[in-house]
Order: C-alpha cells, then structure tokens, then sequence
C-alpha cells in the first residue's frame, strides 16, 4: 500500500473522488484535494474506519475441531484382552486481527512518535538555548579582553576596528550591531552543534523506524486480507446453505444455531458462556454478556436472519403448538407402553380409562379398540399394527436378503413302533455313508446328520419317534420334509405304527414305508403289507401311492435302494431354499452343558448360517460363538438342510423353535421380548383352547370348521361303532376328523398329537395311562372319559350345534391301585392297596380298571386303614377294601369319581 492521490485512490476502490475525500474526512483525516497524497498510515487509517462503520466486523476467533475414533486392544487386570474404543478430540482457535485495535495501536504509536519528535524539538531549542548563552558569554568575554588589548595597541589594522567598535559599542546601539553580526556569522555554522556520531545514529535509526513501519504494514496487510478472504469464504458458504431456507419460526433445542465453523465457533463460545455464568466468573460480567448476546444476535441477523433472537437465551422453549404422534397400537398394549408412545404421563391415561368406565393400572393391558379410543381422546394419530409386526418386518427383512434359490437336500424323521428298528436303521445309514474312511470318524448326536447318496445329501433327524416329531409341529416348525415308517417284516403293524402314521397324515408329510428285520426267517411282509392297507397305506406294487422298501437294519440290504426312493421323493417334492442371505430354520435340540453353556443343535432352512451370526432362536438370541458339524468338526458355515451344533446363546431354546439371523440387536431383544410375552399368552390361551367346550364355541364361530378328535376304546368293535356314529355326524358347516383313534389306554403320545393338532381327545372305556395324564396336566388339556355311546355321541352332537352346555361333568377324586388281595368270610375278596393319586373315599361311586380299561362301575363295600373303618384315605397311604359285588385282582386300579356341577364358560 503505497502513497497514492486521492484520485488514484477512487479508482482503485471504484468510486468518486468526492466520495473517498468525504471517507477521509469522516475517518478523521484532514481534507484533501483530488491530487493530494494520502499517506500509507492514512489509507490504513481509513480501511479500518470503513470496516468499522460498515460492520464488517467478523468473528475474531474461530475454532476446528476435530474428532477421530479408532479400536485398540488392551489387557485388562484380570489378564483378558478387550477393545476400547479410543476417541481422540483435536481443538485449534484462529485468531483473527482486530482492525480496531491495529487502528488504536497505529493511533498509540503515532501519538508516541509525535510525542518523541516534540520532546526533541524541545530538547533541540533547549540546547541551543543554552549554547547560544554560552556563546554570548564567550563573546562578552572576548570582547572584554580585545577591550583591553585596544587601550595599549590604538591602531591595529580592520580587525582591530572591529574588536574596538564592539568594545566602544557594547551595551549600545554598536554592541546591539555586532550582535547581530555575529548572530549571522553564527547562524550558517549551526549544524555543526550535531556531531557526526550522533548524525549517524540519527539516520540509522530514522532507517530502522521506517524500516519497521514498512514490515509492520505489511503484515497488517497480510492479515487483514488473509481475515477478509476467510469471511468471505464463510459468507459465501453459509449463503449457499441457507438460500432456499425457511426462516425457522421456533428454535429447538437441540438445533444448531449455525453449521461450519462459524457454528461450531458460536456454539463454543455459548458453551463456555454458559460454563461462566454457571461458575459466576467475573470473567464475563452481565454487561459483558449482554454486550455478548446483543453481539451474537448481530451476527445472526446479519447472516441473512438465520435465527430467531430468542436462540442466544440459552433456554430450552417449549414448543408452541401440541405435537401429535402417529401411535402405533399392537392387538395389546400396556397402559404404560400407551403413554409412553403418546409421551405422556401413565396418569393421564389411567385417568382417561376411568372417564371411560374402565379401570385399568399401568402395568394392565388394554385391547387395541381400547387403546385406540384414548390415543384419539388425546389428540393423537391411532396407528393400528398386527401383533406380530415386529416378527412380521424382521423376517420380511430377513428374507429380503435371500437370494440364489437351488435345490436343497430333503430332511427326513424315522418313525416306527418300539423294537422295530429305528435307531438302528439311522445307525445303518450313518455308518455305512458317514463314518467310514471319514476324518473324525466319531460322530456326535446333535439330532440330525446328513449322508451323501448317489441321489444327493439326505439329512436325517435322528430323534427317532412322535415325540419330537409332534413336538416340533406343535410349535409350528414343518422341519420334515419326508417320513420313513419303519415296520418290523415279523410284527407287522402294531399300535406306534398307526400313530406314526396319523402323524405324517396330520402333518401332511409324505410317507416311505421301510419294512425292517427281511433278514429273519419270521419275516412276513405280505402280512405287513396287508396290514398297512387297513390304514390306507397301500404300496405302489399293490396300486397304491407309497412307497416301500424291503431292508434289514442289520445287514445293510435295501438300505441303497430305501435311499434310492427318498430321493426321488425328494426330487418329486423339488425342495428348494435361497442359498445365500440370512439363515434360517429350526431348533432340533438343545441343552445344557456345563462349561459350554448351552448347546443347541439347528437344521438351516434357508441361507447360510455363519460363525459369528447373530442368531435368534425363540425368545433367546445370542452370537454364534463356535459351529461344529455332526462329527464335530468346527465349521465355519451351513447352508440349507444342513444340521449344525452352535454355542453362544444365553439359554435353550425349545426344540421345533424357528430361528432367525438378525443384524440388528435392537430388534432381535424386541422379538425376544415380544416372543416371552405371546408364549405366556399362548400358555393360557391353549389351555382354554383344548378344552371340548371353547373348542366347540370356536368352531360356532367360524374360527374352525373341522372339530379334530383322537379317539381311544376299550375294544375294536367300540371304535368301529363310534367311528361309524361320529363319520355320520359330519355336516356341511362342520366336519368331525378323527385325527387318530386306536384301541388301548391314552398313551403319551395320543396327548402329544392331540396338542399339536389341536383335537380334542376322548376315551371311551379307557384312561391315560400316567405318563400321559401328566402330559395333559403340562399342557393342560381335557381328557373326556365315557363309558356309554350315546353320552360321546350327544356330547359332540350338541357341541356341534352350539348347544353343549355341561353342566355335570366327572371328575376323578382319586385312584388306589390293588397290591394284595385277601380272602375274606365276611366281605369276600378284600384288596390290600395303595392310593397313588388323590384320595379314596367311602360313599362315592367307582370303577375297576384293569390294565386302564374300565371293567366295572360299583361302589365300595368297605373302606379300612388298620381294621378300623375310615372315609377316606390320602396318597400315599395304604389301606384295605372291598368292591361291593366284584372281585378284584392284583394290579386293577379302583378309580373313585364324582359327578360335578360346572357352570358353562364363556
Ligand atoms: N435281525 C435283525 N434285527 C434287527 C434289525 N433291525 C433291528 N434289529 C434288532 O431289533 C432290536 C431293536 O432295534 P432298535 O434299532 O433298537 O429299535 P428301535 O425301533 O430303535 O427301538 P426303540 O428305540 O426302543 O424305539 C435290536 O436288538 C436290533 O438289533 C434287522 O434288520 N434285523
């Protein structure tokens, strides 16, 4: 910035000369004509006055900041290395210059300069003060002396003339002449009082102060363009952002007031503003804050209003208007969850339901019409959602990440009656196609293996039985694909085998009948065949659609050609599943093992299960911590039909659980929860549910159109005779299936199939044995026992038409079972017993079963404990009696029973 005229000036900013001589006399600069120069010091002078005046004052600090995160690995105390996320925050402030203060630093140092130059102005006029005395003194003296010469010398040339008239003149008008005269004679020598040093030193330092001048104005040059190009670069920045903006009528918050850095550098300063005024500082004292504030809404407002004024209050404003809130409302809801969703109060709702006539605490669930009515009451938005939404979307997004479909490998269970060769037919198999020449030849029971055929992978349940077949169906889970109903060549059929059979029909899980033990001479398996028919099993050699083998578990022969049929049915049946993606498929088994935790067997339905999945099994979920195949090799990833043991859940999931590969934790804890929550439901629900009465209420409402019944008889001629009277009862609306029947007590199995199908199971001179009354007991479910037909038949046939109405139902009070049986003169036959279940009463009716077939209805004649006649008598206690009329035999069973009133449920 060099001296320049005020015209070259105007030219250089653009504009008039009469403006910038205006400028200059504004900024306090005298006034100059179009060809003056202005100095470099005034030109910054005025810089700074225009800067000022046009507020171009921008933000003097500016801080970045800067945050980085990284993983390391650290060893804790205990020895266990972890990761910690390390998080590292970078602060740098830019100062910017202030031009006032450059302005008033300029000011100081001209005021000192112009200081300094009068004190040695002064000073000069002192020392030539004192010198021109000194000289004068000199003179006088001179004078005095040449005075005194003259007196003897008269005449003595011009000098001597002169020295005489100054003599003569002195303290006259002569003395006055040669004052003067000397003074011009002095005048011209003047400059020489400065001495060549001190002249040296003078110039050298004029150097070195122009020298600075010059260095100090370069910087402020430097910096003030330097400053002005990083507000423009802001300006231009924040322009662009918030061109198209709305002004924003409310400041939230958790807004910001400004992005970029010159945000973050407000937010700062509020921030440490806040800190202050929380500490009291004096640092920032309330007029500085108000100087502050009032600042910081200058800034605001000149940044094109961005904000409202209220930003810089440091308070949070509630917001003006009533926020709605789309609710989203499952089939049940707590009141509490309600509130929650509509962010308010649980109060607030309790009170609502009150006004509304319902009384409801904020742990209580309310029904989605309920919940409905509030969140409308209250202003908000109901939004009605399935109660499964949120299995619902994490399976949709689950299979969204399916992909790759190919044909997988059919999952088959082995079924059969006891003895007839399961275990060792899977045995078979998996030694001749797994174990041998095989690595880690020792295989493990997981629940499943797969084997490779010449037809491909089968994979085999090996938890052979109905048991887990129905336990799995009863959850839900379709796991297998086909079942081989193994049938000894030299039994034939036998009870199991028609469960087994009922089974797969239930499930409707195509049927390969394998006809075992064809190595024993014994072996009959036309018999068989002949048999099988009788439950519409009819081979495909005989103009049937099943398929038979003829095998021997022992010898291994027909086992290629058994393999052979599976996979044709497979083929036919062209099972597929999406190769890649997200796993899923069900639980065959889990347990747990100490040390290991729990250890859960799965068969993948869909995609690839992976080592580190996070896997939701049921109401659990956990990170596959380790994989191992059947033969407990650790394996890093499973694909369709492929069974693998995992440990990382946190508990056991219930064998047939579906499970999932989720990313997201967040939802899979959701689904868990909402998984406990529906399973504590459920309980409840089936038990109500398996009761003859709801069920018959359900299919009046159109909720089941077919009544399922397993059905047990004393004798086949009973069964027949029931089979018959129930096929009639069927009707257009409502269809009686009997899902399986058979003659023989209730068996466990019977209940397991029942609860799974959802039938109700009556017994007709016959009684669940004890393993299945317990199962009933767990699963709560009604056993009917009927002795007359026309009593079941009534009972359905009412039901049927909605008018079952059981008023008086038996109940069974107690069951002694008979140890001994004495000879008595006086009661007959005497029973020595003991009560297993319930208690024995005196005067109430009963029955004789043997083998759990009822055999006869009576009353007792006498009840002892000890030879002494008593009413009752406890469980676990022994006692003596006589059934009046009928002589029992060891091992019968004296149930006692009553015929009790019940109220009809609604
Ligand atoms: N001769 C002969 N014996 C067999 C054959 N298959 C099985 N067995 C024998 O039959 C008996 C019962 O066989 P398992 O394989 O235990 O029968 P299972 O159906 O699994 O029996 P449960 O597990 O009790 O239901 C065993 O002693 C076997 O050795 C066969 O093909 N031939």
């Amino acid at each position: 910035m060099a001296d320049k005229t005020v015209k070259e000036l105007a030219e250089m900013v653009g504009k008039t000369a009469s403006a910038v001589q205006q400028q200059l006399q504004d900024a306090g600069l005298p006034a100059r004509a179009t060809d003056d120069i202005v100095t470099e010091r005034e030109q910054e002078k005025l810089v700074a006055y225009l800067k000022q005046s046009h507020g171009q004052q921008e933000k003097r600090r500016i801080s970045l900041k800067s945050k980085t995160t990284s993983t390391a690995r650290v060893t804790g105390s205990s020895g266990k290395s972890k990761n910690v996320n390390v998080e590292v925050r970078k602060k740098k402030v830019f100062e910017k210059p202030d031009p006032e203060k450059i302005a008033a630093e300029l000011a100081a140092r001209e005021q000192a300069m112009a200081e300094a130059q009068a004190r040695a102005a002064k000073e000069a006029e002192e020392k030539a003060a004192a010198k021109k005395e000194a000289e004068e003194r000199q003179a006088a003296t001179l004078a005095a002396m040449r005075a005194s010469l003259g007196s003897s010398k008269k005449s003595d040339g011009k000098n001597d003339d002169i020295s005489a008239s100054v003599v003569v003149k002195k303290g006259g008008k002569a003395a006055a002449e040669i004052k003067e005269k000397e003074k011009k004679k002095v005048a011209p020598t003047q400059p020489k009082v400065e001495t060549a040093a001190e002249r040296k030193a003078r110039i050298a330092r004029e150097k070195e102060e122009e020298r600075l001048r010059q260095i100090e104005a370069e910087t402020r040059r430097a910096q003030a363009e330097e400053a002005q190009k990083r507000t423009l670069e802001q300006m231009r920045k924040m322009a662009g952002k918030y061109t198209d903006r709305e002004p924003v009528a409310e400041v939230r918050k958790d807004e910001p007031l400004a992005e970029g850095l010159v945000g973050d550098a407000l937010e700062e300063s509020f921030e440490k503003e806040r800190r202050e005024i929380k500490r009291g500082s004096g640092s920032t004292g309330a007029r500085g804050r108000r100087r502050k504030n009032q600042d910081e809404r200058e800034i605001r407002n000149r940044k094109g209003g961005l904000r409202s004024t209220q930003a810089s209050q440091h308070k949070f404003e509630k917001p003006v208007e009533k926020i709605f809130h789309d609710v989203e409302i499952s089939e049940q809801i707590t009141v509490a969850d309600l509130a929650q969703r509509m962010a308010v109060k649980a109060r607030e709702v309790t009170k609502l339901l009150m006004k509304m006539g319902e009384m409801a605490r904020e742990s209580d669930t309310i029904d989605q019409a309920t919940a409905s009515l509030v969140v409308e009451e209250m202003g908000h938005n109901p939004v009605l959602v399935s109660d499964t939404k949120v299995e619902d979307d994490l399976q949709d997004a689950v299979d969204e990440r399916s992909s790759n479909v190919q044909t997988r490998p059919p999952v088959v269970t082995i079924m059969g009656h006891v003895d007839h060769g399961k275990t060792s037919l899977l045995d078979k198999i998996r030694e001749t196609k797994v174990a041998t020449g095989e690595a880690g030849g020792i295989t493990q029971h997981i629940g499943a293996y797969h084997v490779e055929t010449d037809r491909g992978v089968i994979t085999f349940l090996d938890t052979p039985g109905h048991a887990a077949f129905s336990a799995m169906r009863s959850r839900g889970a379709q796991a297998t694909d086909i079942v081989v109903l193994v049938v000894a060549a030299d039994d034939g059929m036998m009870p199991q085998t028609e469960e087994a059979i009922d089974h797969a029909r239930a499930a409707g899980t195509p049927l390969i009948v394998a006809i075992n033990k064809m190595d024993k001479p014994s072996a009959d398996p036309d018999r068989v065949l002949n048999e099988l028919t009788t439950k519409e099993v009819v081979s495909e050699d005989w103009g049937g659609d099943t398929p038979m083998a003829r095998i021997s578990a022992k010898t291994g022969d027909g086992i290629d050609e058994l393999l052979e049929l599976i996979g044709l049915q497979a083929e036919l049946m062209e099972l597929e599943a999406p190769l890649d993606g997200a796993a899923q498929g069900v639980v065959i088994e889990s347990k747990l093992e100490k040390g290991r935790g729990a250890v859960v067997s799965l068969l993948v339905k869909k995609g690839t299960l992976k080592q580190g999945d996070l896997v939701l099994a049921g109401e659990h979920y956990g990170k596959v911590r380790a994989m191992t195949d059947e033969r407990g090799q650790r394996i890093k990833s499973a694909g369709p039909s492929i069974p693998v043991e995992i440990l990382g859940l946190p508990e056991t999931p219930a064998a047939g659980s579906e499970f999932l590969v989720v990313t997201d934790e967040k939802k899979a804890r959701e689904v868990a929860d909402f998984r406990t929550n529906r399973e504590r439901e459920q309980q409840l629900e089936r038990q109500n549910k398996m009761r003859l009465e709801n069920m018959f209420e359900q299919m009046g409402q159109g909720d089941v159109s077919f009544l399922n019944i397993v059905l047990k008889t004393d004798v086949r001629g009973s069964l027949e005779a029931l089979l018959a009277a129930l096929n009639e009862l069927s009707t257009d609306e409502v269809k009686v299936r009997v899902i399986s029947s058979g003659v023989g007590p209730i068996s466990e199995s019977d209940v397991t199939l029942a609860e799974s199908s959802e039938a109700v199971l009556l017994g007709f001179n016959v009684r669940a044995d004890s393993a299945a009354r317990r199962k009933a007991d767990t699963a709560d479910m009604d056993i009917r026992y009927y002795s007359v037909i026309y009593g079941l038949i009534d009972d359905v046939k009412a039901a049927m038409s909605g008018m079952l109405a059981p008023e008086h139902r038996e109940k069974i009070l107690g069951i002694a079972e008979v140890r001994e049986v004495f000879r008595s003169s006086k009661f007959g036959a005497a029973a020595g017993c003991m009560v297993v279940e319930g208690t024995i009463y005196r005067n109430k009716p009963i029955r004789v079963l043997r083998d759990d077939k009822v055999i006869f209805t009576g009353q007792l004649q006498s009840l002892r404990r000890y030879k002494e006649d008593v009413n009752e008598v406890r469980t676990g206690m022994e006692c003596g009696l006589a059934v009046r009329g009928y002589d029992v035999e060891v091992g019968d069973k004296i149930e006692v029973f009553e015929i009790q009133e019940f109220a009809r449920t609604i």
